[in-house]
């Protein structure tokens, strides 16, 4: 029967591993130098040398997790296991890393059936398993947590994984450590017997030279360089030594006068004469490996992993189940926190702003027909609360102290002027006007709230001309210059001088010092003022009151820090609530959005959190000039002490039911 080429590739057993002129480099420095290493099936094959040498990276490389140089001078690179490439090797390999890597918060018997289901194993053969390497890896009771093993346990569970489905290649990075002499040979036995019966391949890493003997095929492995390779006795006859360790060392000394030699003759670096030991690197049997390099002409590529891809979910599922079942507060913490974020967005940023606190003087008799009834009752009142004065003072005074968002002022002529700019359409004669008669006052430091009442005072003006069209307002005639000049009320507006960044500025400082708390609170000061944060903000209040805001908010954040740490007992628990607290307090306490735009029933809680008024209060001493005689600077202060006293009463409280 005649086969061709391509057939005889398919037939062909692949190599177990095989690794042709590869090269990892890690850092500047190459750890692995152009190894070559065939490894046939079936056997156990050890890698030995000294910590450092680079045996884990030979076994990272392997399990594709380094990646090797690309030398395009020297031969075609490659690395295969089993004849597939290194990311394909899914059920048909056992892997176990340096590294633990085990679910600390499962129990023994969760991790197997875990990993098990990875792997597309059914429940009785993971149980049957499971049960067989419990006894076999001496390991504690099946339902003992991960967490609660010792290091050596968990190795060994790390182990039990590797082995669970039975897969036809081992790769073990020191499977031996931190194990006792007996189950150390158990295991060495258990390896030899596998490999014998079941045509298992196990490939290891061990500091323990002499135990390797028990290896088909050992390798010495030194600076990057696989020094020698052969059958331990082989070796051993070959050298004329009388253990393993004699051999390594004998192999170390040669390589190290070769070394020498290359750098007396000062020859230049090259890799023949740096792997000079690597020429006697054997592969074992000259069988044609079928596999190819390229993932696209990998035909088990896929296959290796497609058949337990509903299994794998399914895995994955349960682990996670697992672990919500073991911490409910991980599942309000990562369910119903980002819901309860997104509904406080919803409720808190964007929305137009609502009962505005607006003062309202007119000198005009406010009769039927007058221009100022017109305005007022032309204000939507769920945009303002309207509060009139009689006299400028009286509401200038509480609108300097922050109680009033706005004042407008009337003119005793302000209805005949809003005929006669109605109805005289001439430029010339716009300085006339100049003293309006209606003037508005607007706290610019609230750029959200300057738009809102710009943009409802044009509306009042434009639905003033629809009036007159509709013979409402005055008999006059109007022509369209005569709206212009309507609209030209707004340029009463005082010029707008702030940004949005100032507005969210004092916010940031206090949010910032509040949740890094009080051992942060001089260093977030200091950080601003090198960063230049504050010369940001054209401050006019004193320094003193705002860095003593920012110190007792400090110590505030502080206080609830400590209601934190006595409630919940690990770091991540800790570290989520915080996490999740802070976006909230962002919303609701009116650092990004005016707390105008929160509906009122809203309102009248948030502003009595921690933050709310000390971001009103910081606004006002820094944009404002305010100082401690501002009712809201000492509400923010009171209000602020009062939230500490709270938190720490509630940590004595949390602290003593805790030692009960
Ligand atoms: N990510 C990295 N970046 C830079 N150098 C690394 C990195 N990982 C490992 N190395 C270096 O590579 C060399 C080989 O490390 P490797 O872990 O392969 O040694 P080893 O032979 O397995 O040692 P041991 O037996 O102690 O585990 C070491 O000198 C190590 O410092």
């Amino acid at each position: 029967m005649e086969y061709a080429i391509n057939d005889l590739d398919e037939l062909a057993i692949p190599y177990a591993i095989e690794l042709i002129d590869v090269t990892v480099r890690l850092g500047n420095r190459d750890i692995l130098k152009s190894i070559h290493l065939t490894i046939e099936q079936g056997g156990i094959f050890a890698l030995l040398g000294p910590s450092g040498c680079g045996k884990t990276t030979l076994i990272r490389t392997l399990v594709g997790r380094l990646q090797p140089l690309n030398n395009h001078n020297g031969p075609r690179r490659k690395i295969s296991i089993l004849g597939k490439h290194t990311h394909a090797f899914g059920q048909i390999v056992g892997f176990m890393p340096q590294e633990m890597a085990l679910h600390s918060s499962n129990t023994i018997e969760e991790e197997l059936f875990f990993y098990g289901r990875l792997v597309n194993m059914s429940n009785e053969k993971i149980k049957q398993r499971y049960q067989f390497l419990i006894n076999f890896l001496e390991l504690p009771h099946e339902r003992k947590s991960i967490s609660t093993l010792s290091g050596g346990q968990q190795r060994r569970v790390s182990f039990a994984i590797a082995l669970l489905h039975e897969p036809k290649l081992l790769i073990l990075d020191e499977p031996t450590v931190g194990v006792d002499p007996l189950l150390r040979k158990k295991i060495w036995q258990h390896l030899t017997e596998i490999t014998m019966k079941n045509d298992v391949t196990a490939i290891l890493t061990t500091h323990y030279i002499e135990e390797a003997r028990q290896a088909n095929i050992i390798s010495f492995m030194r600076y990057g360089n696989l020094l020698e390779t052969g059958r331990p006795n082989d070796l051993l006859l070959k050298h004329e030594q009388q253990t393993l360790e004699a051999v390594f060392l004998e192999l170390c000394e040669g390589s190290h006068r070769v070394e020498m030699q290359c750098h007396t003759q000062e020859k230049v670096h090259d890799h023949k004469s740096l792997t000079i030991a690597n020429k006697i690197c054997h592969s074992f049997q000259s069988v044609r490996c079928s596999c190819c390099m390229r993932e696209s002409c990998c035909p088990t590529l896929r296959s290796c992993a497609r058949p337990y891809l509903g299994r794998s979910l399914c895995a994955l599922l349960i682990k996670d189940i697992l672990k919500f079942q073991r911490n409910p507060f991980m599942l309000i913490i990562q369910f119903l926190v980002p819901i309860l974020q997104i509904a406080l967005f919803c409720l808190c940023v964007g929305r137009k702003l609502s009962n505005i606190p607006f003062g309202f003087i007119s000198r005009e008799t406010i009769g039927s027909g007058s221009g100022s009834e017109l305005i007022l009752n032309k204000i939507d009142r769920n945009i303002f609360k309207i509060i009139e004065y009689k006299t400028i003072d009286e509401a200038q005074r509480l609108f300097d102290v922050g109680y009033l968002s706005g004042i407008i002022n009337i003119g005793e002529n302000f209805s005949r002027e809003l005929i006669e700019k109605a109805t005289n359409c001439s430029f010339s004669n716009v300085n006339k006007y100049n003293d309006s008669q209606f003037t508005m006052y607007m706290d610019q430091t609230n750029r959200q709230m300057v738009y809102t009442i710009a943009e409802e005072f044009i509306r009042i003006f434009k639905t003033i001309d629809v009036d007159y069209h509709l013979g409402f307002f005055t008999s006059t005639p109007m022509n369209q210059e005569s709206l212009f000049k309507l609209a030209q009320f707004h340029n009463n507006l005082p010029e707008i001088e702030y940004t949005f960044t100032h507005f969210m500025i004092p916010g940031i400082i206090l949010s910032v010092i509040f949740f890094f708390n009080v051992a942060l609170t001089a260093l977030s000061l200091v950080i601003e003022q090198s960063d230049g944060t504050q010369e940001r903000i054209p401050s006019r209040g004193s320094l003193l009151y705002s860095s003593l805001l920012c110190v007792i908010q400090g110590f505030c954040g502080m206080t609830f820090g400590l209601v934190i740490s006595t409630i919940f007992t690990t770091e991540i628990n800790a570290h989520q609530i915080t996490m999740s607290i802070f976006y909230p307090v962002l919303l609701l306490s009116g650092i990004v959005w005016p707390l105008e735009g929160q509906p009122i029933w809203m309102r009248t809680v948030t502003e009595w959190l921690p933050m709310t008024k000390a971001i009103d209060a910081m606004r006002g001493i820094l944009l404002k000039g305010w100082g401690i005689q501002h009712l809201i600077v000492q509400q923010a202060f009171w209000i602020t002490f009062i939230w500490s006293m709270v938190f720490l009463i509630l940590t004595l409280f949390i602290f003593n039911c805790r030692r009960l």
